[in-house]
């Protein structure tokens, strides 16, 4: 289906993204001048681009506009090392439990929360760790830890923000399949740009604050994106940084190929 035909979920119009604002309602931080772009339901797309290129920035943006409708799943994951699995995962939902009931199944876990929780964590591979405190596993299972909390929340719609940084390509191939498989759109920050074209259907690409890349992943190479890291010098690879000799030019970089 074209995404002509889909709903439109957001669009941004020549608008300035950024952070902090004076008295006058001014951005203090400009990040993202003059953005345009669209996300209809239904699209998966990897956000990619250099440290500080306003990844987070933008993922901030969709996350506020879309409230409710997306679950989240945060860059340092948020996860409390003092607490077990479980809670960690049952607070995904936890705003949507009166204060008490959040309290005592802090206390004493109730069945129904306990069973979602502990099929959630099989399927992520965390089977046998919930009453583990997060504080003594791995990078990867945190990692999958905070995937599980915004899987839990039970969103239409997931934003990440490099969800699958601290996972094996194997691993994040699965996971990626996993938050498919629960949500039907999707925006994925993340830097591994083989993956970006094998597995999502668009990329937004970002460069010196603008969005250089919004084509569909089919029509892209990944040469194309390893031009959005002019900072790297080593070879391209599935997870490495990118080629530095034949870069195309930023401006031939194909920002409008494909948009909606
Ligand atoms: N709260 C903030 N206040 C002011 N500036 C900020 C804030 N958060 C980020 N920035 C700045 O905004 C720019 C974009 O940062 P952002 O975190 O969006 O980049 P990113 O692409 O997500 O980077 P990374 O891959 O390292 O996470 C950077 O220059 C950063 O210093």
């Amino acid at each position: 289906m074209e995404s002509e035909q889909r709903r439109l979920l957001i669009r941004f119009e020549g608008e300035d993204l950024g952070h902090g604002r004076d008295r006058q309602g001014r951005l203090q931080h400009l990040v993202l001048p003059g953005l345009t772009l669209t996300l209809h339901e239904g699209e998966r797309v990897a956000l990619l681009g250099q440290s500080g290129s306003g990844k987070s920035t933008l993922l901030a943006e969709l996350r506020a506009r879309l409230g409710r409708h997306a679950a989240w799943c945060p860059q340092h994951h948020g996860l409390v090392p003092q607490l077990a699995v479980y809670h960690n995962v049952f607070m995904g939902r936890l705003p949507e439990h009166s204060t008490l009931a959040g309290l005592w199944n802090l206390v004493r876990p109730l069945s129904r929360p306990w069973r979602e929780v502990g099929e959630l964590c099989a399927l992520l591979g965390l089977e046998g760790l919930e009453r583990r405190p997060v504080g003594q596993l791995s990078g990867g299972q945190r990692q999958r830890v905070a995937i599980g909390r915004a899987l839990y929340q039970g969103r239409d719609l997931f934003l990440g923000d490099e969800p699958v940084a601290s996972v094996d390509p194997h691993q994040a191939l699965r996971l990626l399949a996993l938050i498919d498989s629960r949500h039907a759109t999707s925006v994925v920050a993340l830097h591994q740009r083989e993956l970006a074209l094998s597995h999502f259907d668009r990329v937004w690409g970002l460069r010196d604050g603008h969005l250089v890349i919004d084509a569909p992943a089919a029509t892209l190479t990944l040469a194309e994106l390893d031009a959005l890291y002019p900072d790297a010098d080593e070879p391209a690879g599935a997870f490495g940084a990118p080629a530095a000799a034949g870069m195309p030019s930023p401006e031939a970089l194909p920002c409008a190929r494909g948009r909606p």
